[in-house]
Formats: C-alpha cells, sequence, structure tokens
C-alpha cells in the first residue's frame, strides 16, 4: 500500500515507519522535525514539512497516490496542554482538520488514527473499555476526542474508512536497537527513570503521592512500542470505506510510578534517587487498559504483557544511546 505517515519521525511514528517498511509497504513520511528525528528515518522516506501547509500535504497525497493516511503528528505532552491549550488546539485540532479536508478531497479511504486513553478523563471504571464514557480533564485529551468525532462524522459522508486507536502509555524502544524513544524536552516516566539510572538526572520526581491508589501514585498501562506499530498494521487491513472503529491498545495490567521506578532499578541494577512532589495538572488517578476488542476483532496479540521486558527494552537503547540521537 502507499501509505504517508505523518508524524512518522517521531516515536511510535518511526517504529511504526520501520514495520510497514519491512512488510514491503511504500511509505512516505511527512515530519516537521520539531519533535521527530530524521536519523530515526530512512532519508529517502522523509518529507520535513508541516501539517499547516495544507497544499503541501495535497500534493503529497497527489504526486505520491497515496492510499492510506497513518496519522501520528500532534501536540502529545498532556502538562504542556494545561498549560498552552492553544498549542494543542492549533496543531492537533486544527492542523488535523487540513489533513482531514485534504484526505477528503484527494479521495483517500484509510486513515488511521492515534488517539488516546487521556480521552477518557478519570474513568468511572478500571479496566477501560472502549464503551467507557469520554470525559477528557486535559486540553490534550479534549482535542483528541474531538478529533475522534470529526472522523467519525466524516467517514459515512465522505466515505473515508477509519481506525482510532486510543494508546496508552507507549514505552520501550526496537528489539534491534537501532532506534528508540528521544524528546526535548522529556517529560514521559520512563525515560526520566531510565536518565536518572545513567546519571543524567540527579534523581526522579514522582508528581503526587496522595492519589486514591495502593501505593499513592499514579497508575499506568505501559504498551511496548512495537506492539502499538502492529496494531496500526492490523488496523490498515481491516478498514472499510465509510465505516469507523476505535480500540484501546494496552497490555491490561497498570503498574504505578514507584513500580515502574522499583522495577527500573532491578533492570538497571542502579540505586535511583527518589523526590516525592506534588500532582501534575490533568493526570487522572489510574488507566488500565481493557483492549479485548481489538484482541478479538483484528488478531491483535502483545508480544509484551508484563513491565519488565519493556523496561529492558528501552534500558537497552538509553544505554547505547545516552544522548539519543545527539544532536
Ligand atoms: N507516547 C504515548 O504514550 C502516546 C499515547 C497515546 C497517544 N499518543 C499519540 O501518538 C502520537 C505519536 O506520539 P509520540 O509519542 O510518538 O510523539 P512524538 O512527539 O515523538 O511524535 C510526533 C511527531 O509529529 C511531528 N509533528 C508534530 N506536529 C507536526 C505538524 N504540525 N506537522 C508535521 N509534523 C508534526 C513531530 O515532529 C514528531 O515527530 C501522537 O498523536 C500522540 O498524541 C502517544
Ligand atoms: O517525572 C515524572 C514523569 C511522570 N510522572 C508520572 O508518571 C505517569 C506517566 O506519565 P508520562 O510518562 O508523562 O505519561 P502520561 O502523562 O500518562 O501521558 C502519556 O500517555 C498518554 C496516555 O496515557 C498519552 O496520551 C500521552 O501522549 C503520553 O504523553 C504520570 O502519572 C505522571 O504523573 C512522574 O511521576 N514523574
Amino acid at each position: 500500500m502507499r501509505i504517508l505517515v505523518t508524524g512518522g519521525a517521531g516515536y511510535i511514528g518511526s517504529h511504526t515507519v520501520k514495520l510497514l517498511l519491512a512488510r514491503g509497504h511504500d511509505v512516505t513520511v511527512f515530519d516537521n522535525l520539531s519533535m521527530g528525528h530524521k536519523q530515526a528515518v530512512p532519508a529517502d522516506r522523509l518529507v520535513v514539512g508541516d501539517l499547516r501547509d495544507a497544499d503541501q500535504v495535497d500534493h503529497l497525497l497527489m504526486v505520491n497516490r497515496i492510499e492510506a493516511v497513518i496519522h501520528f503528528a500532534a501536540s502529545a505532552f498532556v502538562g504542556e496542554s494545561v498549560t498552552n491549550p492553544a498549542k494543542y488546539y492549533q496543531n492537533n485540532l486544527l492542523n488535523s482538520l487540513n489533513l482531514l479536508d485534504r484526505v477528503r478531497r484527494q479521495g483517500v479511504t484509510r486513515f488511521v488514527f492515534s488517539s488516546t486513553c487521556a480521552t477518557y478523563g478519570v474513568p468511572e471504571t478500571v479496566p477501560i473499555t472502549e464503551t467507557t464514557p469520554q470525559a477528557p480533564i486535559n486540553p490534550y485529551g479534549n482535542t483528541k476526542l474531538a478529533f475522534e468525532k470529526m472522523l467519525a462524522d466524516y467517514a459515512p459522508a465522505y466515505n473515508i474508512g477509519f481506525t482510532a486507536l486510543r494508546y496508552f502509555n507507549a514505552s520501550g524502544a526496537a528489539a534491534d536497537g537501532t532506534i528508540g524513544e528521544d524528546h526535548d524536552p522529556e517529560t514521559h516516566l520512563i525515560p526520566i527513570v531510565l536518565q536518572a539510572a545513567l546519571g543524567r538526572r540527579p534523581h526522579v520526581e514522582i508528581f503526587g503521592t496522595d492519589y486514591p491508589t495502593p501505593d499513592g501514585t499514579c497508575v499506568r498501562d505501559y504498551i511496548h512500542v512495537e506492539d502499538l506499530a502492529a496494531a496500526h498494521l492490523l488496523a490498515l487491513e481491516h478498514i472499510r470505506p465509510g465505516a469507523g472503529a476505535f480500540y484501546n491498545v494496552g497490555i491490561g495490567t497498570g503498574y504505578s510510578v514507584r513500580e515502574v521506578i522499583r522495577t527500573a532499578e532491578e533492570v538497571t541494577g542502579k540505586r535511583i534517587s527518589v523526590k516525592e512532589g506534588t500532582r501534575r495538572a490533568g493526570d487522572p488517578p489510574a488507566l488500565v487498559a481493557g483492549a479485548d476488542k481489538i484482541r478479538q476483532e483484528l488478531g491483535w496479540q502483545p508480544a509484551f504483557t508484563t513491565l519488565r521486558p519493556i523496561v529492558e527494552s528501552a534500558w537497552n537503547w538509553h544505554k547505547a544511546h545516552p544522548n539519543g540521537y545527539g544532536k
């Protein structure tokens, strides 16, 4: 398939591009490199540009005769979305709408969207299923939910088929060590903990120890980035024009911030210094996936089902690339 991958030089995007290429797809990556890395994708696949430029997007769809779009490009930090919501509405909603309108005009009928468990807000029950009411508690989640709704309205009207994958917390790195997670600034827990283990940070701050969870710290479902990539391939294969589907993608087990730190200490053999801090705005206490639907309907099967091998895979990358992709 001829596929346009927006945000394909980013963390999850680059792992998905790697898998798509390995399966023989014809991939064009479109990324403004605001967060992504040109080293994360083959040079001959990368087009540097911004989704704001709808004409460039339109041109790419046309000249490359694109058959499917996987849309990763977004601003994706929960905390930042609370302090700078304008950035999130511009990038995640308006720029995504630009893309979707050009997709519509060019008659592309397959669209896969990176949604998030942040659309559920503070869920009434855990694990979260796809029918759990969506009520985001941060601007990031609001923008992602709004775009889900746009897709649902566009699909039958314009014969676009879509799958929205609601990822839980992406983590880990490629098994062959070639690509991994490198954000600047880094805000995600696992890379921060591993940077502390490498001595590149003095300590890890725990954002809140008074949550209604077993040890008082937030609980998340960490899903390996290669298992996420595999979910995109399955999604592409199952899309039907004019119809949409929503799937949670997680392992179904939650780990607290303290458990992540403890696991990282075991994996790295290093003591990690911890500072107990206050809550970060916009964080729900516990997000754990009920992911039976994607297993049953798409036959998705994660290779990583517990935290430890996920942290090991991330550690292999961070040890080998202490400066990430470098400057
Ligand atoms: N990381 C997670 O745990 C997680 C969980 C749920 C959902 N998601 C979603 O998955 C997607 C990918 O997340 P990630 O962690 O790989 O993030 P990332 O920041 O590593 O990747 C996003 C990529 O999009 C690019 N980009 C951003 N705005 C752009 C624009 N206007 N035009 C062109 N390129 C642009 C960035 O340069 C970057 O390479 C995002 O949509 C995010 O909201 C991530
Ligand atoms: O230095 C840190 C960093 C994080 N945390 C906590 O660790 C947990 C995980 O945080 P983080 O790794 O920043 O991920 P999330 O905030 O859960 O957000 C990620 O996961 C979401 C799905 O849950 C995605 O939608 C987002 O794009 C992605 O950034 C949260 O409870 C944080 O409060 C800390 O205690 N200290």
